[in-house]
């Protein structure tokens, strides 16, 4: 079944308190290379959420209360045999998502790797001791798992989001929920296949499968069962969530929209520069939250680094991400299409060129050709919003300081990229760039060891790191008197 050499890992209900759930009603899931359907997904719809979260709730106590070191040991089995299927689930992904099966894989490898490392941090989850203010007190700090943490993620990195919060938050002690994104079920129910398969327990991780994601979504911000709420994708729907969750005060973390400035100045390696804009702009055919969105070129620089940006982008393959060398899979769906096409046209009605592409492509109604555009200003449609697609707009700007205040010129944070080589300067745009993370002379920035995330508009928490584990965590204060 979809040519997977596990048939096993294609699951289509929900997982539920350890079960396989079906129901009457079933949503499609479709190849967004083809347009086919690949199988047909039980809707367990609101009421599979109640279910799901009663059970995580049930889960808890036991789950927390086991020693750091065994649920490490059991996501560590985890981590093991997501790598030992990672051609099955890079399969998967790529036929539910389109990205190209190398990058699929790739995910697979960074996901099962935030399994690795929280399975490790688990077991660092230190308190404090405080000197007290009189002899005869105490003061002692421990940390604790939350409770029940509840997620809903999106198609773009369907297993790798995932991962990212389930991770932290099973090493916490918590227990979890996810309503993955309709379009992606598949790489969430093989995850939860694979975890039944490590052994983790009935009622710890729960994947709610639906069509309905508002009425899924209700219940998992507004539950009272409910301690704290996860959430990727975009800006506008985070902000509904977040007024979901005030109802209950629960801890919310927020993985929101981006639109990262990539900025080339004049001292800097243009070699160099053009590769890391390809690995930044043209991963998963630019739909990712840090993707290079505009590209602010030094005056001095500009047509030469136009010049082997474009022989660069002639390189890339277009197709069907399951055949071999493709490099840029289909977008997710026609209102994608439509959007990259919107922003384009608004933008070249504007004063924008179109130097290479800016067409749909003839190998499918999802296929959008990698596109360059010069001339590009920072108030065009392509500056102001998050294009998620395989177009660059090229920038020019003369000095370091309108390179700064163009970069700001936005209401998100999430990533930004520059390159360059004197110090003083690498120091004084680290610093001035309004951005959660910041690439400097490198494209390709997530892994499990740093703390992801944004400000601004961008949400707020972090996820991977050290830092990871305290969204999941809450601190209590132990004061002993009477000594
Ligand atoms: N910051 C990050 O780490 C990060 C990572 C990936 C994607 N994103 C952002 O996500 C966006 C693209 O993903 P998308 O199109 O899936 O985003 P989206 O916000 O439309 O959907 C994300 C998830 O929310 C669900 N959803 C939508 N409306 C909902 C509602 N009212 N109640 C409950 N759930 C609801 C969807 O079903 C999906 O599962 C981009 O803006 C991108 O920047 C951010
Ligand atoms: O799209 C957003 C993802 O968080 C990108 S990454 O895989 O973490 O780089």
């Amino acid at each position: 079944m979809l040519g997977l050499n596990d048939d096993a890992l294609v699951r289509t209900d929900a997982f539920i308190n350890g079960q396989w759930q079906s129901s009457d009603q079933k949503f499609a899931v479709t190849n967004p290379a083809n347009g086919e359907t690949l199988v047909l997904v039980a809707d367990v719809g609101a009421d599979g959420a109640e279910q799901a979260v009663q059970a995580a709730h049930q889960a808890f106590r036991d789950w927390a209360g086991k020693p750091a070191v065994e649920r490490a040991g059991l996501m560590r089995k985890w981590f093991e045999l997501m790598m030992q299927h990672q051609d099955d689930l890079g399969r998967l992904l790529t036929l539910e998502q389109g990205k190209p099966l190398a990058e699929a894989k790739g995910e697979i490898a960074y996901g099962a790797t935030y399994m690795e490392w929280f399975a490790e941090e688990a077991k660092r989850v230190y308190g404090d001791t405080i000197p007290a203010p009189s002899n005869d007190k105490r003061i002692l700090v421990i940390k604790q798992p939350v409770g029940v943490v509840t997620a809903v993620t999106p198609w773009n990195f369907p297993n790798a989001m995932i991962a990212r919060k389930a991770a932290a938050a099973l090493a916490a002690g918590c227990t979890f929920v996810v309503k993955p994104a309709a379009e992606t079920p598949l790489s969430a129910l093989a995850m939860a296949e694979l975890a039944r398969r490590a052994g983790i327990p009935d009622g710890v991780l729960n994947v709610v499968t639906g069509k309905d994601s508002k009425s899924i979504g209700k219940v998992l911000t507004e539950h009272e069962l409910v301690r704290k709420f996860t959430f990727t994708g975009s800006t506008a729907v985070g902000k509904q969530l977040i007024a979901q969750c005030a109802g209950t005060v629960k801890k919310v973390t927020m993985e929101l929209g981006g639109n990262a400035p990539f900025i080339v100045f004049d001292d800097a390696d243009l070699d160099a520069a053009v590769k890391g804009l390809m690995a930044s702009k043209f991963r998963n055919a630019g739909q990712t939250c840090v993707c290079a969105n505009r590209i602010f070129v030094q005056q001095s620089v500009y047509q030469a680094f136009s010049d082997k940006l474009s022989e660069a982008v002639a390189q890339l393959k277009l197709g069907n991400g399951l055949e071999e060398g493709v490099t840029i899979g289909p977008l997710i769906s026609k209102s994608a299409v439509d959007k990259v096409r919107e922003l384009i046209d608004k933008s070249v009605n504007q004063g924008a060129k179109v130097s290479r592409g800016g067409q749909a492509s003839g190998l499918g109604e999802l296929f959008f050709e990698p596109t360059i555009l010069t001339d590009v200003s920072n108030d065009m449609p392509l500056a102001r919003e998050e294009i998620f697609g395989p177009v660059v707009p090229l920038i020019p700007f003369e000095d370091e300081q309108q390179a700064l205040q163009l970069a700001n010129d936005t209401d998100v944070g999430l990533a930004a990229y520059f390159y360059a080589r004197d110090i003083s300067r690498i120091w004084r745009v680290s610093e001035g760039l309004e951005y959660g993370m910041v690439g400097i002379n490198e494209g390709g920035i997530s892994n499990p060891a740093a703390p992801f995330g944004g400000v601004k508009q961008s949400g707020y928490g972090r996820e991977g790191s050290k830092y990871g584990l305290d969204d999941y965590l809450e601190i209590k204060y132990l004061c002993m008197g009477g000594i």
